[in-house]
């Protein structure tokens, strides 16, 4: 069964423990968290406090998403602050195989991301090093976006060689993700859903997730 993780950069910010509590009553199997810096994405949004903060009000895992600019710096912060999973963007440094070792050895699962525009290739010898491989199906910095379908193509490359090369990654895809798209996304490959705007933007929260688990069945 595919996995649902809620982003709470929809969620109301003054209000995340209520948030968060909610969908993981719901049935969420992850919490997403958002983390830009203004630089690598246009928005800013929050740091390792937070994850810190939010850490003791749910029993999920923590998938955090780092849009930051060489995120080296920060790894440590973000796995003292209890994060479960710590997915570093592929454009963001120019040692991403050094990234997902030092997330490795904060003894958190190492994910691995990439935007639209960037091509499978550029991640396929970090690929053994991966716990998660997440692909974005908008370019970062916004909730609510329109999802860019030609995406799944490497959803179903990424799939082909975990099948060819036995790798044990998940395969998470973040951006757009509705009653509309999910499916796509599973029948390519995806393991794990983000779906930010879609969940939290109703005032009924369990039906939508009901609704991603239906449609995707
Ligand atoms: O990483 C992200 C944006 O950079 C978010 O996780 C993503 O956009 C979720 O929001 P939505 O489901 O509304 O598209
Ligand atoms: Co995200």
């Amino acid at each position: 069964m595919v996995k649902i993780a809620p982003s709470i950069l929809s969620a109301d910010f003054a209000n995340l423990e209520r948030d968060i509590k909610l969908v993981e009553e719901k049935g969420a199997d992850y919490i997403h968290v958002d983390v830009m810096d203004g630089q690598f994405v246009p928005n800013i949004t929050l740091g390792a406090n937070i994850v810190s903060a939010i850490r003791p009000v749910t029993k999920l895992p923590l998938d955090v998403h780092l849009m930051i600019v060489e995120p080296e710096r920060f790894i440590p912060d973000f796995a003292k602050a209890g994060s479960d999973i710590i997915t570093v963007h592929a454009e963001s440094t120019v040692h991403i195989h050094r990234a997902m070792q030092m997330i490795k050895n904060e003894g958190v699962k190492a994910g691995v991301v990439i935007n639209p525009g960037t091509p499978v290739s550029v991640i396929e010898h970090v690929l053994p090093l991966a716990d998660l491989v997440l692909i974005m199906t908008v370019n970062p910095g916004f909730g609510g976006q329109a999802f860019i379908s030609e995406c799944l193509e490497k959803v179903e490359q990424l799939d082909e060689l975990r099948k060819e090369k036995g790798y044990t990654y998940e395969i998470e895809i973040d951006g757009g993700v509705d009653n509309k798209t999910a499916k796509a996304c599973v029948d390519a490959g995806a393991d794990v859903l983000v779906a930010g705007s879609y969940v939290y933007n109703s005032p009924d929260v369990g039906e939508r997730i009901a609704t991603l688990r239906e449609v995707t069945k």
